[in-house]
């Protein structure tokens, strides 16, 4: 059942104590509590979402950024983006950031989880061992308009019967023919992809969502909700976990099944044992803060808050891995696109209207139809001094996303006129960034250090990539519908130019990743073994994107929910359920 206060818990007890209901939480949580005997709770920090229609119409998905279903963190002063500090959102509701995010569902190459599996030493990493996975998780199903799938996706790669809905754009746009005739008039340099979830990602195609029946689905929706009623599962929101602590050595290390909570930074404070395990679902900004201010990181970073240690790793909150991301926007020969809806009040009435009475209309859709993932060549003047950050060939180091309107994260929307954004996105990045504590409280913002741009390698990939669009915007199809550089973009020609514009407005695109990562069993070099738990510990685990090693070239929700679904049956494994 869910609770909203600590007092109210049914249960002394629990095998397992989840922290966090995300991508990763709520698969655990409601995998887990699939064994009758497995008592189970989660703990989560954010807001209930029952009810909150911006979180179930698709279209108004990016409006959730600011609101209070963010936890409206802010970055570090980043030097990649000039020295800027940007806005960077993360999920604070039932589902983490699977109630907020844009629902684009891509399962990464082939390469990345290879790569993961050589990392770790682990073949049940790779691709190939992860497909059960990645079926068990999906059920594709029509869009909200029942457009035949052909051509547009191949229905043998995905899952047909998971508690995950996937599917493709549930509305036509006038820019889906111009986006995939481009890939016919420009075939060598942007070809089309049929599916970028077969394994091979490289190509432009149709985006895949996390929508079913025209409606947002989400770690909640999919894996929380249908199990709430399991007398063995509870659920506690808006209460935050504040550290694990020890509870008995074993073998000489230490066990950490006790959790601390409370709903506020003066209120009570709660503790409770997990009688298996704890596990750590709390995302990639606040896990590795949660280990630190349990005594668990460099004795140096925790002394300066007086912090005793406990687990002496040096690896916790650093090789934070994110994608940047830059909207750059074209005007174009249309009265169509989706600029009437932020320019015309009465219209998103209709179309909300429209999606409570048939989930049909414009705002069934995500923010892009198409998009796609490219390679630099590999002759490019950068692997001269730079060596190749992506896993492999089905890896691509850019991503292009089409959107049939102005959207921008840096800049606010023009209040008249109509334009097609063109997104570029460093998707194989080399910089890496760091979750250090800014205080002994969990319910201060640690410090976020994306570390955007901030590498030769990612900002040459910024540039090339905006060069690869302007030239897919060349192409025949797009005749007499783009007009022209809109803004800024439309100064920046030399490289340099290009460069001092990707700096200027570049943001992300929300995917922090691989702040306590896994790594071999022999390797002292990550915060996780393979099979997620902590390192030298006994009784914790983390299951959130904090875990990869690397970032996939992807929108990563699909990787986190397919990680936590084989880390569910690891652990079910482990304690005979
Ligand atoms: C605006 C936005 C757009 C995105 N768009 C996409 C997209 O289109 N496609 C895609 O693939 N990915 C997208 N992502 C990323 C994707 O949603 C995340 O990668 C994924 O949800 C990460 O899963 P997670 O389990 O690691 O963390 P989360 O899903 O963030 O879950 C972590 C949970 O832990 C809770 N928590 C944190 N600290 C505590 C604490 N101390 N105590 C208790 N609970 C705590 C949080 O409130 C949260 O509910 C987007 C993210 C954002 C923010």
């Amino acid at each position: 059942a869910l609770y909203t206060d600590p007092s109210q818990l049914p249960k002394k007890k629990y095998d397992f104590i989840v922290v966090g209901s995300g991508a990763g939480g709520g698969v655990i949580g409601s995998r887990l509590s699939e064994s009758p005997s497995a008592n189970v709770l989660i703990i989560e920090a954010g807001l209930n979402v029952e009810g909150a229609v911006a979180t179930e119409v698709p279209f108004l998905g990016p409006n959730l950024i600011g609101t209070p279903f963010d936890w409206n963190f802010t970055t570090t002063a980043q030097p990649g983006l000039g020295g800027r500090s940007i806005a960077y959102s993360r999920g604070f509701a039932l589902g983490g950031s699977t109630s907020v995010n844009f629902m684009v569902y891509t399962r990464g190459s082939k390469d990345d989880y290879n790569r993961w599996a050589q990392v770790t030493g682990d073949w049940g990493w790779s691709w190939d061992a992860l497909q059960p996975y990645f079926h068990k998780m999906e059920k594709l199903v029509a869009s909200a308009d029942n457009l035949s799938q052909a051509g547009k996706l191949c229905p043998e790669v995905h899952g047909k019967s998971g508690p995950l809905p996937v599917s493709l754009p549930g509305y036509s746009l006038v820019t889906d023919d111009l986006v995939i005739g481009a890939t016919a008039d420009l075939p060598h340099q942007f070809p089309f992809n049929e599916d970028m979830n077969s394994g091979n990602t490289i190509g432009i195609g149709w985006v895949q969502y996390t929508i079913g029946g025209g409606q947002r689905a989400s770690s909640f929706t999919s894996y929380i909700q249908p199990a709430l009623n399991r007398p063995n599962f509870d659920v506690l929101i808006n209460t935050q976990v504040s550290k694990v602590y020890q509870t008995g050595t074993q073998k000489g290390l230490p066990i950490f099944r006790g959790v601390q909570f409370s709903q506020s930074a003066n209120g009570p404070v709660f503790n409770l044992n997990a009688t298996r395990e704890v596990i750590l679902s709390a995302g990639a900004v606040k896990t590795p803060q949660i280990l630190l201010l349990s005594g668990i990181g460099s004795p140096s970073e925790l002394k300066k808050h007086g912090i005793k240690t406990i687990v002496d790793n040096a690896h916790v909150g650093t090789n934070l891995q994110d994608h940047p991301l830059l909207s750059s926007a074209y005007t174009v020969n249309s009265t169509a696109t989706f600029d009437a809806i932020g320019q015309n009040p009465a219209l998103v009435g209709d179309l909300l209207n429209q999606w409570e009475t048939s989930k049909t209309g414009e705002f069934v859709l995500g923010p892009a139809n198409q998009l796609g993932w490219l390679r630099l060549p590999g002759n490019a003047e950068i692997f001269k001094t730079q060596h190749d950050p992506s896993a492999g060939s089905t890896s691509g180091h850019y991503e292009l996303i089409f959107t049939d309107g102005f959207v921008s994260f840096a800049v606010p929307s023009p209040s008249t006129g109509n334009y097609f954004s063109l997104f570029t996105n460093v998707v194989s990045p080399s910089s890496r960034g760091s979750i250090t504590l800014s205080s002994t409280s969990v319910f201060d913002s640690p410090n976020i250090d994306p570390g955007l741009l901030n590498s030769p390698f990612d900002i040459f990939t910024m540039r090339e990539a905006i060069k690869a669009g302007k030239q897919f915007m060349t192409a025949k199809a797009f005749k007499g519908f783009i007009l022209e550089p809109f803004g800024e973009f439309a100064d920046a020609k030399t490289d340099a130019e290009i460069e001092a514009y990707a700096r200027k407005f570049s943001t992300t695109v929300w995917h922090p990743t691989s702040s306590a990562s896994m790594t071999s069993w022999s390797s002292t070099n990550g915060v996780l073994n393979p099979d997620l738990t902590v390192k030298c510990t006994v009784g914790l685990r983390v299951v959130d994107a904090s875990a990869f090693p690397y970032v996939p070239a992807a929108h990563p929700q699909t990787a986190v929910y397919v990680l936590a679904e084989r880390a569910a049956d690891i652990i079910k494994g482990k304690h005979g359920y």
